[in-house]
């Protein structure tokens, strides 16, 4: 049975000031587990700001959004916190890895704040995740020691860390060179295809095509969803999938 790892109801993300300016417009989605969505749309569209209230780094003005069927508007910040540390991960185009901290020290971050693994069982995942992402060897090496591919896998490895349901990325190839990009593309999708929640938001066909579904946004609004190998869904805000309210 296909699962919901996220659904979105009509959402909306409004910005008051002098002239109040509407960023998210009405968006349905529900995005499956284990299933890979691209998030396309021309500059200035609201991706990002779609983006960041899926991974509930924001709040809609309306609307909901479920996480693994549990709904998410009327809990505290605290708890918003919660969900996110312990369902979401975050990839973003500047890796904002500690500069400080090793590469391994920068995957135990998560781990450590959810407090759930004793510290043996922290640094045995976090080197796994390292060695699984081609960096056991750069595990004690602090960023300004790796290349920028290396520090976005680490980031990666970091996203990971708490076993998220979701995994949110916006333009996580934006900064990379052609090989570290296709690295990256394949990380993606080999998350996906081990049954996590992957959504990117990306400029980069080539990483586009790569996904299950393609959302493309224009001015907030879904303007079309294109399922992978082309095939354009009649609805552009309803999704092929079961929905839980579980
Ligand atoms: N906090 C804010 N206050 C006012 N306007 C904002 C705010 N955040 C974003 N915007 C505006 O909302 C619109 C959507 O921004 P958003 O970053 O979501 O677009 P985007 O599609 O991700 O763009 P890009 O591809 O250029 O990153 C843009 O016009 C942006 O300038």
């Amino acid at each position: 049975m296909t699962e919901v790892a996220l659904q979105a109801v009509d959402l909306v993300r409004r910005i008051e000031g002098d002239v109040s300016h509407t960023l998210v417009n009405g968006i349905d989605l529900a995005v499956n587990k284990g299933e890979f969505v691209a998030i396309t749309g021309p500059s200035g569209s609201g991706k990002s700001s779609l983006l960041y209230l899926l991974g509930l780094l924001d709040a809609p003005s309306e609307g909901e959004i479920m996480i693994c069927g549990q709904p998410t508007s009327k809990l505290s910040e605290s708890e918003r916190a919660d969900v996110r540390l312990t369902k979401c991960g975050f990839v973003f185009q500047f890796h904002f890895l500690l500069p400080e901290f090793t590469s391994l020290d920068n995957v135990l971050l998560p781990m450590r704040a959810a407090g759930v693994m004793a510290e043996g069982a922290m640094r045995e995942r976090g080197l796994a995740l390292l060695g699984s992402l081609g960096l056991a060897e750069h595990a004690n090496k602090r960023p300004n020691q790796l290349s920028g591919g290396q520090r976005q896998r680490v980031a990666i490895a970091r996203a990971l860390a708490n076993r998220p349901e979701i995994i949110v990325a916006d333009e996580p190839t934006g900064a990379l060179d052609t090989k570290s990009t296709e690295q990256v593309f394949s990380i993606l999708r080999d998350i996906a295809d081990n049954g996590q929640t992957v959504i990117v938001v990306t400029h980069d066909p080539a990483l586009a095509a790569r996904a299950d579904r393609r959302v493309h946004i224009v001015d907030g609004k879904i303007a079309e969803i294109t399922e992978r190998g082309g095939a354009e869904l009649v609805s552009p805000s309803i999704a092929p999938c079961e929905i839980s309210h579980a």
